[in-house]
């Protein structure tokens, strides 16, 4: 049994996916037909197997996978890892015809979803079957945020994705909170453009304080206390609990984390999202103290964070794309929060450099991939960077295009996935989208960006990786 079996007690459950199967079927056992073959599951073998670790799961670990380790992206980026990782899972489609692939994870076996129908219904399948918090990212994630809707399950998790959902206003474009968010932006924003440079240490510390006064309000704006204590808890989750002392201490810094959440919380103004969250319904029932709709608010923090490397890409990608960033003149000087032509440019800088490349489930039930059944407990993982850079299924795959991002049904496009889709698909993927653009526009109102570093070709293939912490932008006055 899987440890998340073992907290959920799914492995004891009988329910399997498929109504009327009862357990694994033998796959070698004669079906009574004898002109159709039992499908067999397709398994990596011992080669196959080094290389995957080698060049898609050891990178990712190593790298880090809830705090990136800013020189290890860098090196990564340098020696072109990504392709590695690309030039892996491409053979392994070849060489087993697109089947799910069996290969050896981190903590046991994975099924790698490498076809677009497979995709396809890794996004169908309900959260119940398909659940979010597969062993490895609990490790990880639940140091960070033990009551998060992310590492949640059964009945707790559909009523913290409530919260979620509601506070985060996973329906709307823009947030009924937007008004004061841009109020805030607009006062962090000069910061950025007092010089004729920025560079990313200073786009970050920006970028933190404008979350921490969306999150918690105004007087946690220059909490760098707060912000030590939750990037020494990140660092932690990089090693998935392998530290067992180390974790333990992590785990008592995120009681005290929990703790100045909680009072920014029972003061913050009503439009920020912890208050939204404590005036929450939920909040005030009987079930509120299991729930913990403000506890919500760890993953805000961490997943608004991610601001900053979003922005310093988009700009570093406008730059190399003039007639991009001149397009978006009329939008940006209009001073409106729809924004739509530059929330395609952010869309398609996540598609290229996603916050998460790789998304990773496992399965409540009895599951059925390509005709075979594997049991409860399965580890699931579509790589979904590897997917929206595939250029067998998107076009001009490794070009910054926006525009792909303004037809009729991209968001729902499951070959582009940066948020995901279906019942695990990020609920503040506008409140995301709608920061990120907010702050590029107010970086672009008064300046062009006219170069930055890393230097980015637009005639050449982009690079699988694009290390944040060094990126420095030109800016010139308009
Ligand atoms: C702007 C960049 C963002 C990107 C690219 C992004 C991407 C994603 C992805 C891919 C997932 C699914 C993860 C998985 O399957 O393991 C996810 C989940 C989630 N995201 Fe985001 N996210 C972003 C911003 C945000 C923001 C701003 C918030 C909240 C303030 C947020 C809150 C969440 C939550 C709560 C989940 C868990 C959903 C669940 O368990 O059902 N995200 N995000």
């Amino acid at each position: 049994m899987t440890e998340a079996t073992a907290r959920s007690g799914a492995a004891d459950e009988s329910t399997t996916e498929a109504a009327g199967t009862t357990g694994i079927p033998d796959r070698t056992a004669d079906t009574g037909s004898a002109s159709l073959p039992v499908p067999r599951p397709a398994r990596a073998g011992r080669a196959e197997t080094v290389r995957f670790a080698a060049t898609h799961t050891l990178p990712a670990f190593v790298r880090g996978a809830f705090h990136l380790r800013p020189r290890v992206v860098a090196a990564q980026a340098a020696l072109g890892q990504q392709g590695w990782s690309a030039a892996t899972l491409r053979a392994m489609r070849a060489r087993h015809g697109g089947a799910p692939v069996e290969v050896r994870g981190l903590s046991g076996p994975m099924l790698v979803l490498l076809d677009q129908a497979d995709v396809r219904r890794f996004y169908e399948l309900p959260v119940r079957t398909l659940a979010m918090d597969a062993p490895d990212k609990y490790k990880a994630l639940s140091l960070l945020e033990p009551t998060g809707v992310i590492c949640s399950h059964g009945d707790t998790r559909e009523e913290r994705r409530r919260v979620n959902d509601e506070v985060l206003a996973a329906d709307r474009p823009v947030h009924p909170s937007c008004e004061e968010f841009r109020a805030v932006i607009a006062q962090e924003a000069p910061a950025l453009i007092q010089g004729s440079e920025l560079d990313f240490p200073l786009l970050r510390r920006t970028v933190a304080r404008i979350v921490r006064r969306m999150v918690l309000g105004d007087a946690a704006a220059g909490d760098e206390e707060l912000a030590r204590w939750l990037l020494a808890i990140r660092e932690e989750s990089n090693w998935m609990r392998m530290r067992r002392r180390r974790a333990a201490a992590a785990e008592a810094l995120y009681r005290k984390a929990a703790a100045r959440v909680e009072e920014y919380a029972a003061r913050a103004e009503p439009h920020t999202l912890t208050a939204l969250a404590r005036n929450h319904p939920a909040a005030q029932g009987p079930d509120a103290a299991a729930l913990d709709a403000v506890g919500q608010a760890h993953h805000w923090l961490l997943a608004l964070d991610a601001v900053g490397p979003i922005v310093a890409r988009t700009l570093l990608l406008l730059a190399a794309h003039p007639a991009e960033q001149e397009a978006l003149r009329a939008e940006v000087d209009g001073g409106g929060a729809e924004l739509p032509r530059l929330r395609a440019c952010v869309e398609e800088t996540l598609r290229l450099f996603p916050v998460v490349p790789d998304l990773l489930r496992v399965t409540r039930a009895e599951t059925e991939w390509s005709g075979v059944h594997y049991p409860a407990g399965t580890a699931v993982l579509v790589p979904a960077l590897f997917h929206q850079r595939d250029p067998e299924h998107v076009p001009a795959a490794h070009q910054f295009v926006p525009a792909r991002w303004l037809r009729p049904g991209a968001a729902q496009d499951i070959r582009m996935a940066p948020f995901s889709h279906g019942g695990g698909r990020c609920p503040g993927e506008h409140l995301g989208v709608l920061t990120a653009s907010l702050l590029t526009a107010a970086v672009l109102r008064g300046h062009r960006v006219t170069g930055g570093r890393p230097a980015v070709d637009p005639c050449r293939p982009l690079p699988g990786l694009l290390a944040s912490a060094g990126i420095r932008l030109t800016l010139a006055p308009r």
